[in-house]
Order: C-alpha cells, then structure tokens, then sequence
C-alpha cells in the first residue's frame, strides 16, 4: 500500500507554539513551532544540521523541557503526566537507547517488561521479531561485541517490542545492509496500516523518507519552511524542469544566449553530447527554447521533463545540500549521551 492511500485520522501527537532556547535563551532553536500528526501515519521530520529537529523530538519525547509551548502524545502532556513513556518509543541514532552489556535476547525482554508484561510468557514473539530483523543468530550475543548494523536492529528490536501507539526512528535504516532495510520498510508499513501506530522519522536518506513518509515537515532555523504531504510537495515543487541533449559541443554564445534567456540550473557533458538543464513555469517556453537552438544550428537529441524528487524540494526550500549536511552531522562519537539526542 503507498502511504498516500493510509487512513488519517485524528492526532495523536499535537505540538502547539513550542519554543526552546539554550544558553539562557541566546540560542533560539525552535522558534513557535506548532504542528499535529495524524494516528496511523508516518510523519518526517527533515531539516539541515542545526535546524531543531532533535530539540522537537527530544521535547515531544519528554527528554527535555520547552520553554514555551504545548505538548501532547495520545491526550497526555509529556512534560506534565509520566504515562508519556507508555505512549512513545524511540530508536536513537547510534543505538543509545539500549543496554550494550546485556544480550540481545535479554534487551528485548527487558523492553517488552517495561510494558508491564511479561516476557517469558512471549518468547516465540521476540524470536519471531528477531528473524524479522534477522538478529536471532545473535540472540544470545552481549549488544557491545555487535557489529553497528546489528545494534541498530536490536534497538529496533527493544522498540518495536514495547507496542506503543507513537514509534521515532532517528535514521532507522543507517549502518542496515540493503535487505534489512527493505525488510524494516515492509515492517513499518505493517505497523501503521494493519496497527494504526504512528511513526516519526528523522532521517537524511530521502528515498527512505519519500518511501515511507505520507507527509513531511521541513524544518529550518527553528521553524517550520514545510508541512506537506510528500506528493503534494513533489507536485508543488515541479519547476518544470526541461533537460535537453544537443548533440554538438555549444559555443560559448548560444551557451549564453540560452543562460540570458531562459533559467539554465546546469550544463553537464555526457559523452560528445551537451546536457542543459532549464526550469521553466510555463511548459509553452519550449518552443522558445527550441527557436533558439535552431539560431544556432543546434538539434536536440532528445528534451524530457525531469521529475522532481523529495530531495530537489528539500534543496530548493532550504538551500541545503543533504548529502552534505549528513556529511556535517556524522558525530562518530559513541560517547554522547542519551540526552544529548533525540
Ligand atoms: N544543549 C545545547 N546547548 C546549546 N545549544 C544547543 C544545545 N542543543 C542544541 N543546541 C543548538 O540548537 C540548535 C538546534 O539544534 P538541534 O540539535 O535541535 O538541531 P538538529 O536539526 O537536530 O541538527 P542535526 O541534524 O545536526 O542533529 C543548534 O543551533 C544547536 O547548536
């Protein structure tokens, strides 16, 4: 199913004027942010280093307190009813959010306790949820000998097991191999539309987030730049976008004759053929274009429209480059706290 056909029904998180600064208020890192999601949705959150995902999601969890706003999980104020943690697990980056020094086994059935139940009555269930993540040839294995791939399944695992209602990942799928990935996709879509829980993603790879996600919120520089369902988004962002291949190497002139006249994003070679790529809002514009390639004796080889992607409109409303931003953001630093993520 795409997540565009799930149900949306009412909100189970609601997030209303949030504001939070550090520094005694001289780092405003999430400035009136408010915003609600939808039970039985994957909601994504993306933004560029620096940008106050984290300080959402860690306040949404109840890790730290806003200092200014409204915060609810399922009915329940996070910051003011401890029953929070029944209504939210997360997977933290780095596999922070489990026990290193237990098994993988032993995680999982202290997870599932947490829940008040009790695990030795639910042992085929963990090894089932093992297989799924193809962790149950490790199942007796201290967490801290795993390679990090494995930690971050079974950190999928402890979270998984807890069945609450609202479920973040933070780069749930960084360090899985390409079938674990797929299988953990296939999972999450089972979980939100055969149990009606929630997901919020935080994640830099936009195939995951354009796969999974039914509606996205961009975030930059404390606020909120986008709240769009991910087609929507696409569809607003189609700049129309034309690339047309000539077959022969352009003069400089018709080079900038079509840069003065028409919004040229790139120039590429591709073999002896020159690539152009123009953005136009009115699709009419190609015959212009196509006038002023014949001026110059040129003949297209071919002109297509590139569809835009998750990632052009991620670019185009923030500026950013992602790939680069998640170059910035690796903290190959084991040691930073719970706290210290989301
Ligand atoms: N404990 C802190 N003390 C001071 N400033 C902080 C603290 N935590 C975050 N900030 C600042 O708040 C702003 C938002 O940070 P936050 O970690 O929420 O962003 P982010 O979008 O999650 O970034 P990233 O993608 O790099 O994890 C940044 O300017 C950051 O430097």
């Amino acid at each position: 199913m795409q997540p565009t056909e799930r149900r949306q029904k009412q909100p189970v998180i609601s997030v209303e004027n949030m504001r939070k600064t550090y520094a005694d208020g001289s780092v405003v890192a999430v400035d009136d942010v408010s915003f609600e999601v939808e039970r039985g949705s994957v909601v994504g959150l993306l933004g560029p280093n620096g940008a106050g995902k984290t300080s959402i999601i860690k306040s949404i969890l109840g890790v730290v307190l806003p200092d200014e706003g409204d915060i609810r999980v399922d009915g329940v104020n996070v910051h003011e009813d401890d029953d929070v943690y029944e209504k939210v697990s997360a997977v933290l980056e780095g596999a922070r959010n489990v026990y290193w020094r237990l098994t993988v086994r032993e995680n999982i059935s202290f997870f599932s306790s947490l829940q008040g139940i009790d695990p030795r009555n639910h042992r085929d269930e963990h090894d089932e949820l093992m297989e799924l993540l193809n962790i149950d040839h490790k199942a007796d294995e201290t967490v801290k000998n795993l390679s990090r791939g494995m930690k971050q399944k079974t950190a999928l695992a402890c979270a998984l097991v807890r069945q609450t209602p609202v479920l973040f990942l933070d780069e749930p799928t960084l360090g899985l191999d390409v079938e674990a990935s797929h299988d953990l996709r296939q999972e999450l879509d089972r979980l939100v539309t055969q149990e009606n829980r929630t997901v919020v993603l935080s994640s830099h790879d936009m195939d995951v987030m354009q796969d999974l996600c039914d509606r996205v919120i961009i975030i930059d520089d404390g606020e909120i730049v986008t709240d769009e369902s991910v087609s929507g988004l696409v569809e607003l962002f189609r700049t129309q976008a034309y690339e047309v291949v000539v077959e022969d190497d352009m003069s400089t002139t018709a080079r900038r004759t079509l840069e003065r006249e028409f919004d040229v994003a790139e120039w590429r070679e591709r073999g002896d053929w020159t690539v152009c790529e123009v953005s136009m809002a009115e699709g009419d514009r190609v015959h212009d274009l196509m006038r002023t390639l014949e001026e110059f004796d040129l003949t297209p080889r071919s002109v297509s429209v590139v569809q835009p992607d998750l990632e052009d409109v991620f670019l185009e409303v923030t500026g950013e480059d992602e790939t680069e931003s998640e170059r910035g953001s690796e903290p190959a630093d084991e040691s930073r706290t719970v706290e210290g993520r989301a």
